[in-house]
């Protein structure tokens, strides 16, 4: 069986339709699919290896639904992650609040998982300012004040989304390297350091939903 060692967890939440699996998407297969909309089932993963200076990483990412129906598997989903994306849709303000709920989601149960705040769709506001409903500097504050970096992507254009990951896997590397200095050793009872071993047979139980037309061959539960 074909195994791959997976380096750090990395999970996406947020409001339905803010466009998680679009970054994933674009960040893993570099495009970005047109169609009908179909929200996540479940939860889907996929795993990417990214180099990070002389070293390679694999993120082993977790694009969860965020339907609200979900919500309880989601929070399977963020358990031992090492980063979490939290997004939300730059051209509508529920989806902020949505975003402020899963911060604090793990701020109270995985205090060592790194977040990191993104306002997708920025193509829209790029060809109608109107259409801005959370404004930069206010999500900027946000993030400094919960210790997050912030990005504003584009799934559409694929503006910012190799950086976002990027920096994760960077600050990711970053804290092994402090691991292995002793910095940063009271980590070591965190349950995320777990190895996160997956073997093919797993990828094929974890795929659980049918977006943008394409199935995992079983039909979706519900719609
Ligand atoms: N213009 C534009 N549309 C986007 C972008 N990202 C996603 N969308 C659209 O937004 C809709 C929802 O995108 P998804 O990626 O499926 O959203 P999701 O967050 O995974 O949704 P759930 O599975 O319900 O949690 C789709 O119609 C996408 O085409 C983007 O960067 N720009």
């Amino acid at each position: 069986m074909c195994a791959m060692r997976v380096d750090a967890k990395v999970v996406m939440l947020g409001k339905e339709s803010v466009g998680k699996t679009s970054l994933v998407e674009r960040y893993v297969h570099n495009r970005f699919l047109v169609g009908p909309y179909q929200n996540t089932i479940g939860a889907a993963f996929v795993a990417k290896a990214i180099q990070v200076g002389d070293k390679v990483i694999t993120l082993g990412i977790w694009d969860t639904a965020g339907s609200e129906r979900y919500e309880a598997m989601s929070r399977i989903y963020y358990r031992g992650a090492r980063a979490a994306v939290v997004c939300y849709d730059l051209t509508d303000s529920s989806s902020f609040q949505r975003a402020k709920f899963w911060v604090k989601e793990l701020q109270n149960c995985e205090e060592h998982c790194k977040i990191y705040l993104c306002g997708t769709k920025s193509d829209l506001i790029q060809g109608d300012r109107s259409l801005r409903q959370i404004d930069f500097h206010d999500a900027q504050d946000f993030a400094e004040e919960i210790g997050a970096q912030h990005f504003e992507t584009s799934s559409k254009t694929g503006n910012n989304v190799d950086e976002l990951f990027q920096k994760v896997a960077e600050d990711y590397n970053e804290t092994a390297l402090q691991f292995m200095s002793g910095e940063v050793s009271m980590l070591l009872k965190a349950p995320c350091i777990s190895s996160n071993v997956f073997s093919m047979g797993d990828f094929a139980l974890t795929f659980r939903r049918c977006k943008h037309g394409k199935t995992d061959g079983k039909p979706p539960s519900h719609t």
